[in-house]
């Protein structure tokens, strides 16, 4: 039937010869896909390379022009999502990223665009200076405590902004709740290094070869958890309106809405999933960014310093960094766009799928097939960024010493299906650079000996998401006057 399709259709983009039945199951299960799938392009001499398993059919997409070709230009095609059987028994139907294209899908999109666009981010401003000086005073008590601050200042931004909840340490039962959900639905949803995710049909082979009594066990461990932490969050979200406390958020300010008028059908479901998603989607993928910048600054003292001479320079040492001041930070603005580039959270991005059979360059891509755009591939091509492992914000740079065209961040995603929480996430990591380099000199630890310690580089793949090893670096305070600052803020929130 296969080859009858091929006859009749045209050939499939190239790629590793498959084996009788599992196909291509051997190269795709790999340590390193970003790397080793962009090799496959050099081998194949095609941007798009394409492989099987079991009988589904994967396209992975190498370069930017193919995925602008694709993801953009035909993104009435190629925006669904791969539909994974465990979805619905782990619970997790209404994260949006694992949504199909469908109306409760646009429902749950339109409510989050009408939330992180860029003019509606800046609402989130408040809240973002205040858990960024918060995680800068952390810091600057506690320096080694880097990892446990930095997940304090995603997580409490995201359930801050969609439930209007205080997190007072990230012990919290309901944070613990949420990050074990995530934690077992990542292992269910991408067992062996996502194979599930890129594999659907993988769901549904018999009990003795996959063992599902233990995945349906721990579906239903992170189904209770998910349903545990939403609950809360929303009974808390419903009390501190009727006790008239409630902070602004998501969730408050639906129900406020909802009391005065009638909200449309299957609104309140969409706004508890769009709040349980964007915990999700906010949390994991900004800690390990933050956590490579400061590893990075550690790393590369030069860039740092003159990080630190232009924020000196635009701001002066009174005050501390302001969102107005972005425009004035080129080289900050550079790193922003380096950091974003040089490592990247989610490697392969989200898979999206095909929904109507398609030709492109003369080959034929059947309806069904899971889209990867190979994020890594992108971010490393040497046409586009030459010397791609080196970290050089100097890259953004035209001739002429100014910021150039290249402000596309990749690492955010394609057409329909990207990141719509971008604008969010672009102001909460670019105030914790700013304000980092203001107030602390990032350094290499030292041993007892005083001998420098290199940091860790290493990274591990959990899921879909990439996160940075733990690693020490000397954080140090560049000035007493900054401490002050943060001081003053801090007594006067108390
Ligand atoms: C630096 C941090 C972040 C990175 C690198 C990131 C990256 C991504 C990527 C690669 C996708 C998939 C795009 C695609 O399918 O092509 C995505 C989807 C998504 N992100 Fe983010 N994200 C980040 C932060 C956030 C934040 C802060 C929010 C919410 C405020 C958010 C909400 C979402 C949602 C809801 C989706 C699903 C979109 C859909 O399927 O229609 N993300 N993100």
């Amino acid at each position: 039937e296969r080859l009858g399709s091929r006859l009749k259709n045209g050939p499939y983009p190239p790629g590793p010869k498959p084996i009788p039945i599992i196909g291509n199951i051997l190269d795709l299960q790999i340590k390193e896909p970003g790397p080793e799938y962009a090799e496959w392009s050099k081998k194949y001499q095609s941007g798009i390379c394409f492989a099987t398993a079991f009988g589904n059919n994967i396209l992975i997409v190498n370069t930017q022009a193919d995925a602008d070709e694709l993801f953009e230009k035909r993104a009435k095609i190629y925006s669904d999502r791969p539909q994974i059987p465990m979805t619905n028994l782990i619970g997790y139907e209404g994260m949006v990223p694992l949504m199909s294209y469908g109306n409760y899908w646009r429902l749950c999109r339109r409510i989050c665009q009408q939330h992180f666009n860029y003019e509606s981010a800046k609402n989130y401003r408040p809240i973002i200076y205040e858990k960024v000086h918060n995680f800068l005073s952390a810091l600057s008590e506690s320096p080694d405590n880097f990892a446990s601050h930095n997940k304090m200042l995603s997580v409490s931004f995201a359930v801050a902004i969609m439930y209007g909840y205080e997190v007072k340490s990230v012990d919290d039962p309901l944070i613990d709740a949420a990050d074990r959900s995530i934690f077992l639905a990542g292992g269910l949803l991408t067992p062996d290094a996502s194979i599930i995710n890129l594999f659907p049909f993988l769901a549904h082979i018999p009990p003795w070869l996959s063992g599902p009594m233990t995945s349906r066990k721990i579906a239903a461990e992170a189904k209770g958890l998910m349903k545990y932490m939403q609950e809360s969050m929303m009974n808390f979200a419903k009390a501190s309106i009727k006790s008239g406390t409630a902070d602004a958020s998501l969730v408050t300010d639906f129900l406020e809405k909802q009391s005065i008028s009638e909200a449309r059908k299957g609104e309140e479901q969409a706004v508890q999933d769009v709040a349980f998603t964007t915990y999700s989607g906010a949390t994991e993928t900004t800690i390990a960014v933050i956590a490579t910048f400061y590893y990075l600054m550690a790393k590369y003292p030069e860039v740092q310093s003159k990080a630190q001479t232009e924020i000196d320079q635009v701001i002066g040492s009174t005050r501390l960094p302001e969102f107005d001041d972005r425009s004035a930070l080129p080289y900050l603005e550079a790193i922003y766009r380096e950091v974003m580039r040089w490592s990247q959270s989610l490697p392969l991005g989200v898979p999206h799928a095909l929904t109507e059979d398609d030709y492109y360059k003369g080959y034929f891509i059947p309806k069904g097939t899971t889209v990867i755009g190979n994020i890594w591939a992108m971010n490393h091509d040497e046409d586009i960024y030459p010397e791609p492992f080196a970290f050089k914000p100097e890259r953004f740079f035209d001739e002429s010493g100014k910021l150039n065209q290249n402000n596309r961040i990749l690492s955010y995603g394609f057409g329909r299906r990207i990141c719509v929480g971008k604008a969010v996430a672009s102001s909460i990591v670019w105030l914790t650079m700013a304000s980092t380099l203001a107030c602390f000199n990032i350094g290499k630890a030292k041993d007892e000996f005083g001998n420098e310690i290199e940091p860790n580089g290493e990274y591990h793949t959990e899921g879909l998401v990439t996160h940075k090893v733990d690693y020490k670096c000397s954080i140090l305070p560049r000035s007493q006057i900054y401490k002050d600052l943060l001081q003053a803020e801090k007594t006067a929130r108390v």
